[in-house]
């Protein structure tokens, strides 16, 4: 687990100082896809260097596992950044070695010989998806292939925690699937802790369990993507629920309508049409759409419906832990 209390960290500017961070705070649970998220200059690459006890805040603590990691120094604090591997878009491959090379660069420096280093590295490339493309070197493949050598690599010490700094900046939406893949499995297969800076909000929806919103320094929202979808009014909600964009006509022609959200599999397929049987009204979802957060899939539809009990449906499909915004009486009731 990594504890982050009240970091602050500033730059010196022209003139006057850049704050970076300020008083940041989060909690990455261990073995979790935890997400920064914020547009560019918000302090994400800063946090992930403060984090992997590159850069010492102004003020503030990191905790590993607990361990306040601020008076470390020498042997202790070289022991303790083993465990935090870095993913550095500065740190290049080796040119002349092949991808199986770059990933066992760090195992022979360790000394690890033979046997156990060929099934390490082997292990790796699969994780990687590039057991194919082990004996080629770093010019014969895509950037995207090349980041995921890189992700290999960082893992080949066995690290507890990985900073992926922006992994997917730059690639095209196939290959950054294909990164993010990669730590999917890294955090599922190996149980590495996995803290993911981005400015794409699609990268959290894809993978991350618990996201920080990141604006100006400052976290401005934090916690689990599952909860922050459903809290009306959050960032995390807007960027990453499908838009609704109904026009007021099509609203107009129901007694009431209300935005649903609905997470998980039993809410998505059932919970509409259920409600509609049940109170014998005609519900119809008229805007909003699916999409998936993970392997969950999640839906904000704007329902309309009309019948006396259109009332009771809505408050049953709450009860049934859906989330019911702005339930706003539809003109037809008001004329009423
Ligand atoms: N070493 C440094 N020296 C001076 N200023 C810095 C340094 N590192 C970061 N900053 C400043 O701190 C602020 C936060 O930068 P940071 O790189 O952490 O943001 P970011 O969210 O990672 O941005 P991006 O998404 O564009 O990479 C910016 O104003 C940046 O110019």
């Amino acid at each position: 687990m990594i504890t982050v209390e009240n970091l602050t960290k500033s730059f010196p500017g022209k003139q006057n100082p850049v704050l970076a961070l300020r008083d940041v705070s989060l909690e990455v649970g261990a073995g979790s896809l935890y997400g920064v998220v914020g547009p560019g200059k918000s302090g994400k690459s800063t946090l992930a260097r403060v984090v992997a006890l590159q850069e010492k805040p102004d003020r503030g603590t990191v905790r590993l596992d607990g361990l306040n990691t601020a008076g470390l120094d020498g042997r202790r604090l070289r022991e303790v950044r083993r465990q935090l591997a870095v993913l550095d878009a500065n740190q290049p491959l080796h040119a002349e070695r092949t991808a199986a090379g770059n990933v066992a660069a760090p195992l022979e420096q360790l000394g690890v010989e033979g046997p156990q280093r060929r099934s390490r590295v082997g292990r790796l490339l699969d994780l990687a998806g590039l057991t194919q493309r082990a004996a080629q070197r770093p010019s014969e493949l895509t950037e995207g292939q090349r980041r995921r050598v890189a992700i290999g690599r960082a893992l080949a010490a066995g690290p507890a925690v990985l900073l992926a700094d922006d992994p997917t900046a730059g690639i095209d939406a196939d290959e950054a699937g294909a990164v993010l893949t990669v730590l999917d499995r890294a955090r599922a297969e190996l149980g590495v802790t996995i803290l993911l800076t981005t400015q794409d909000a699609s990268v959290v929806r894809r993978v991350c369990d618990d996201v920080a919103v990141l604006d100006s320094g400052r976290v401005v929202e934090h916690g689990s993507v599952l909860d922050l979808l459903a809290s009306p009014g959050s960032r995390t909600a807007e960027t990453l629920l499908p838009a609704i964009d109904t026009p007021r006509a099509q609203s107009a022609r129901y007694d009431r309508f209300a935005d649903v959200v609905l997470v998980g599999f039993a809410a998505v397929g059932a919970l509409l049409p259920e409600a509609g049987s049940r109170f014998g009204v005609d519900l119809a979802t008229i805007g909003g759409g699916l999409t998936r957060v993970g392997d969950t899939p999640v839906a904000r539809f704007r329902v309309g419906v009309n019948g006396k009990q259109a009332d009771s449906a809505l408050a049953w499909i709450a009860d049934r832990g859906a989330h019911v915004t702005h339930p706003i009486e539809g003109p037809k009731s008001v004329a009423a």
